[in-house]
């Protein structure tokens, strides 16, 4: 897989914070990647800078091939970003602000498309200072798809979105890794990681806590199960490393498949929150 993003000890202080410190990630092209950690954790500063809008205290970095602190505007001109305070064009109506963006592409989106994407075919007239948190959200990521980025940063880019806004995004997403797009995105929806990351990095105090695929991440595939049933009114649960076995020993001793019977194996949120421990 071609690299898309090359980050060797990445490291950046705000005076005595050290922001992020001592962060490595590889991410390959076409490659849908989330950033996880708490807040504090260093993503937002991390995504600032492979995005080129901060500059590293140390480290190495390649994004797309080139330094974000040296790249041109070609290399611009690949990146779609999505951060968590826009800049603001309050004048413009919704669809007026799409169109504006896409001017500064050459293969820019059909503004109509990305309209509908967003799920803001209604409000298309609208002026910006009238669009709900959630409304904005959504035009914000609309501009950052208009220029067809071959790279997207998307810092937690559902915050404030309904539950319907959140599934039409996912989809979006999907439909942009399809066609190949590159996705870098910071979320502290773990279900949001789960559901759209190809694999997942958790950040804690500046550095990668783990790196993997969400459905493995931290041994969970592996670990211990918990299988519970019921017998007779008696609610039983076991932990085990071996559930297959467990549940063929029931099976036989009871006669049949235990009422109630479920495995269980940690959730992303298990790992998660063992993996940040006392930075909660
Ligand atoms: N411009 C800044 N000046 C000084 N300190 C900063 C600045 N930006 C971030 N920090 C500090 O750097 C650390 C990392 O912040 P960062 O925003 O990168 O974390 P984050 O993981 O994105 O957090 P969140 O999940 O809350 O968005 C924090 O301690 C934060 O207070």
């Amino acid at each position: 897989m071609t690299t898309a993003i090359e980050v060797h000890g990445l490291r950046k202080r705000y005076g005595d914070t050290r922001a992020v410190d001592g962060v490595d990630l590889r991410i390959g092209e076409g490659e849908v990647f989330a950033l996880l950690g708490p807040n504090g954790a260093g993503k937002t500063t991390t995504v600032e800078i492979l995005a080129g809008f901060r500059d590293r205290d140390g480290g190495t970095v390649a994004v797309l091939g080139e330094d974000p602190q040296r790249a041109g505007l070609d290399w611009r001109r690949d990146i779609g970003i999505v951060f968590q305070d826009a800049a603001d064009v309050a004048a413009l109506s919704v669809i007026e602000t799409l169109r504006h963006f896409a001017r500064y592409y050459p293969r820019a989106r059909d503004p109509y498309e990305v309209l509908q994407s967003v799920g803001l075919e209604e409000k298309a007239r609208a002026r910006i200072r009238t669009l709900s948190g959630g409304q904005r959200r959504r035009l914000d990521v609309g501009i950052g798809v208009i220029g067809r980025p071959r790279l997207l940063f998307l810092d937690e880019p559902t915050t404030g979105f309904d539950p319907e806004a959140r599934r039409r995004f996912w989809a979006l997403i999907r439909s942009l890794a399809g066609d190949g797009t590159t996705i870098l995105l910071t979320t502290h929806y773990l279900d949001e990681a789960e559901a759209l990351a190809d694999r997942v990095a958790v950040v804690v105090a500046g550095r990668v806590a783990a790196c993997g695929d969400p459905a493995s991440l931290g041994g969970r595939t592996t670990a211990h199960a918990t299988v519970r049933w019921q017998e007779g009114e008696t609610p039983r649960s076991v932990r085990t490393d071996d559930p297959g076995q467990l549940v063929a020993e029931l099976t036989a001793r009871l006669g049949g498949t235990p009422p109630g019977l479920t495995i269980a194996r940690p959730t992303l949120e298990d790992v998660y929150l063992e993996l940040i421990g006392d930075r909660r």
